[in-house]
């Protein structure tokens, strides 16, 4: 049932080409921007406190990325926030370095008070800071946590009211009842930049055209753990991660029910 649903969204998206306006940071902004189209949304990159709210009323979903947040910014993302409850789009959200700094934390939880977000998408570490956790986050990295990425999706769902889905060697997602696990992927998937903020707008996409955000979640993640499966198995001799980035977009591109059914690894 569930594989069903998922694959159905394939063609969906492709004729739906949902609008998904990103507020996200200014590293990843092009390859956000270039997964959407892969996958066969539009995107839209505007920031301005000005036209963010106007922007939200001609969309199918909205990103809130932390990558690169500022006081300004901030204030942009909690108007198109609440302009997307408003309208009842879904909202994703990536709490990225989310531990890092008191900054970042403070500001996460109170987007998660004002705003109704329907998906979270992070690494083990950002997503344990949001429920209160605490580890030794550098930075935008994961590192060791204290309890299952299992659990964690499954608390974090339940305490936050959302769809929580976590990346890593294994992805889990989890709407606080029913929780699934992904194995796909490829380490050289932590070699490039952007492969989780890529993942959200995937995630949003998806969310874009069905109210199924559990599937689309799922569909989201596992696109991009396969692609970066597939992409990695296609480099050649002399191909670095200058060609894995863009044999990843290649493989986004190329993807359809079927290999994605053929592919994905569900544990
Ligand atoms: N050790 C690993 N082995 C295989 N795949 C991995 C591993 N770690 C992460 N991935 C994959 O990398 C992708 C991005 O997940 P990751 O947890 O690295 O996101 P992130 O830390 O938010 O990334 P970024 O902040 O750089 O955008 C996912 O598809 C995930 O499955
Ligand atoms: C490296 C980096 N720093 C802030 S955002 C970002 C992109 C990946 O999360
Ligand atoms: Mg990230």
């Amino acid at each position: 049932m569930l594989i069903d649903n998922i694959k159905e969204l394939f063609l969906k998206i492709k004729k739906g080409n949902p609008l998904v306006h990103h507020i996200t940071n200014n590293v990843t902004i092009n390859d956000c921007a270039n997964a959407t189209l892969a996958i066969g949304g539009s995107p839209v990159m505007a920031t301005s406190i000005e036209e963010v709210a106007d922007m939200v009323n001609l969309a199918n979903a909205l990103v809130i990325n932390f990558g690169t947040i500022d006081d300004s910014t901030y204030e942009a993302m909690l108007r198109a926030g609440k302009a997307a409850n408003k309208k009842g789009i879904p909202v994703v959200f990536d709490p990225v370095g989310v531990g890092a700094t008191p900054f970042r934390t403070e500001r996460a939880i109170d987007f998660l008070k004002k705003v109704d977000v329907s998906i979270i998408r992070g690494n083990a570490t950002e997503v344990f800071a949001l429920i209160g956790g605490k580890a030794a986050t550098r930075g935008v990295d994961a590192v060791e946590i204290t309890i299952s990425k299992e659990e964690l999706a499954k608390k974090t769902a339940q305490q936050l009211n959302t769809i929580a889905v976590i990346s890593g060697k294994h992805d889990v997602i989890s709407n606080g009842e029913e929780t699934v696990k992904i194995g796909n992927g490829d380490i050289w998937l932590t070699r490039i930049t952007g492969t989780g903020c890529m993942t959200a707008s995937l995630i949003a996409s998806f969310a874009g055209i069905t109210d199924d955000l559990f599937s689309a979640a799922i569909a989201g993640m596992s696109v991009m753990s396969l692609a970066g499966e597939r992409a990695k198995n296609r480099l050649i001799d002399g191909e670095g991660i200058g060609t894995y980035r863009v044999k990843l977009i290649d493989e986004i591109s190329m993807m359809d029910s079927q290999i994605w059914e053929e592919g994905v690894r569900f544990l």
